[in-house]
């Protein structure tokens, strides 16, 4: 353990990485290179991150906290302590490794919490919302709890629902949102306003890289007015496409509900002769479930995502390999993202510039595109005649409720969320980082998307399992990397550079 004694200072535990203030609270921090390091956090007087690089290639970088910008705050003892779960384990209060502080910045009675679910949906709302209702009244004795109904717009344009933990009781075993959802909408004066005239000072933001956008917006306009109100985003896509973190909730059910289109597809495939099953599956931008949903499954003979470009015709084309695998199989099964070969459909169809509220690309239909490509091809160009059955369940992988494993993965969420926002923490989103719940601020997640690393080993695993072809020359993937660097993605033997952030 390392430590520093002059006021302000900060002190390390070398054994976890924790960061601790001589006022007990502790600072979620960065370390990219784990070493033990000793530093001290200047005063934070902008909300610009307070990022500092040491010598050796160490960052720490503060999480935001209501007393970089409201100084002298009073704090109260933990309700928790008292709380019989939490009392027995004497270690959360006192240990370094302790997840609970022992001081919050917030008296149970003034709490005053708002819940908001923005985006599409996504297996898992349901129990975020119970978790988080749950949280602040059972471990907080918290009783104010508000729903905004429909979005970032229901902020200033509906009412509220009061939720409380018996009209969430239940809710995990439904899919969608019980307050609504939407796209567009934002509107960031018109929703701070609302938050300060009705006096809302805990805000809890659920939602995709979109809406952590729009949180961290809020945070920087409550922050701007010197409002003691924490806000604390909860990311949420089926797409997985949120970086730093290991997985994004309903992932792991999204993946599972593909199985049965992709079983049914493989059952019809194996039953018509020369028969082909094609799948599609949602990711925008990042085939995360297409890729996971394949290798679940081995089923699957090709898995086509928005990352890995691929072609039609010709040597090593997609035509060529679905004659080679009907000829020695009989039949066989696709499964294509629905942003993959998005340039390819573009060129064939009337270009398409569409966005949706939000701003997000309208995609067009690669899955009926294909279908038609894949029919007219051995119509006009082969011997072989083919049946081909096109399974769209899109919306069926996002609206089920979220499985066993998702709900207690939801709830862990919902339960660091409301430990953060009580301790005083905002400006900040919670998530697993190499298995450990953390706070990350905002802009470490918004500013860029997760995808699929086709270098990477789990697409290599992919492609084995598949025995399809990469579409890909070595000039191509040199090229795709030259405009962007790789997104950093775990390699089983090798440590990621999203280093650690520890709570
Ligand atoms: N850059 C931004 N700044 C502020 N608000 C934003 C921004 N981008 C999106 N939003 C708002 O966030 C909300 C959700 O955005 P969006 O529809 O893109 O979904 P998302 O959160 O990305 O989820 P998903 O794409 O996984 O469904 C919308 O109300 C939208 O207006
Ligand atoms: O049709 P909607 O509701 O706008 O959502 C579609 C998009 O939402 C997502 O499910 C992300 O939430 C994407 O995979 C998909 O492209
Ligand atoms: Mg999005």
């Amino acid at each position: 353990m390392h430590s520093v004694s002059n006021s302000g200072a900060i002190k390390l535990s070398s054994g976890n990485n924790i960061i601790q203030k001589k006022d007990n609270r502790k600072h979620k921090v960065k370390i990219t290179h784990q070493s033990p390091v000793m530093g001290q956090l200047p005063a934070t007087t902008s909300s610009q991150p307070n990022v500092i690089t040491g010598d050796h290639g160490y960052i720490l970088e503060d999480v935001p906290h209501l007393t970089d910008y409201i100084p002298h705050l009073p704090t109260y003892p933990n309700p928790l302590q008292d709380n019989p779960a939490y009392a027995v384990v004497k270690q959360y209060f006192v240990d370094t490794d302790d997840t609970v502080a022992q001081k919050v910045y917030f008296k149970s009675d003034d709490v005053h919490a708002c819940i908001v679910t923005c985006g599409g949906l996504c297996p898992g709302l349901n129990t975020v919302i119970r978790e988080i209702v749950g949280s602040l009244h059972d471990m907080y004795g918290v009783t104010r709890i508000e729903g905004i109904e429909g979005g970032y717009r229901g902020f200033y344009s509906r009412n509220t629902i009061q939720l409380t933990p018996k009209k969430v009781n239940g809710i995990h075993k439904r899919g969608g949102t019980i307050i609504g959802t939407s796209r567009g909408g934002y509107d960031n004066k018109k929703i701070v306003n609302s938050i300060q005239d009705r006096g809302i000072n805990q805000v809890y933001i659920i939602g995709g890289d979109g809406t952590q956008k729009g949180a961290s917006a809020i945070y920087e306009e409550v922050r701007k007015r010197g409002l003691q109100v924490a806000v604390v985003g909860i990311p949420k896509t089926i797409d997985n496409d949120i970086p730093v973190i290991d997985q994004s909730f309903g992932f792991d059910t999204a993946v599972e509900e593909a199985q049965r289109a992709i079983n049914a597809a493989h059952v019809e495939a194996e039953s018509n002769e020369n028969c082909i099953g094609l799948v599609k599956l949602m990711g925008r931008n990042s085939g995360f479930i297409a890729m996971y949903a394949t290798l679940a499954s081995r089923d699957v003979d090709c898995c086509l995502i928005p990352e890995s470009p691929f072609y039609l015709e010709g040597p090593g084309g997609l035509f060529e390999y679905i004659e080679k695998r009907i000829k020695e199989n009989g039949h066989m099964v696709i499964v294509v993202a629905e942003g993959a070969g998005q340039d390819l459909v573009a060129e064939s169809l009337r270009a398409n510039d569409n966005k949706d509220a939000s701003g997000n690309k309208l995609l067009d239909d690669v899955g009926l595109w294909l279908s038609q490509k894949i029919k007219d091809h051995f119509k006009k160009q082969t011997e072989m005649e083919i049946n081909l059955k096109y399974i769209d369940p899109t919306y069926m992988i996002r609206a089920v409720p979220s499985n066993a494993s998702d709900n207690v993965y939801c709830t862990l969420l919902a339960q660091s969320a409301v430990h953060g926002a009580m301790s005083g923490y905002t400006g900040f989103t919670v998530g697993p980082v190499h298995g450990r719940e953390c706070y990350l601020p905002f802009y470490r997640i918004t500013e860029k998307q997760n995808k699929v690393v086709i270098t990477d080993r789990m697409w290599a695993r992919m492609l084995s399992s598949t025995h399809q072809p990469s579409f890909l020359s070595t000039k191509d993937i040199i090229e795709s990397f030259t405009d962007e660097a790789p997104p950093t993605q775990l390699l089983d033997d090798q440590v990621a550079d999203n280093g650690l952030v520890t709570k």
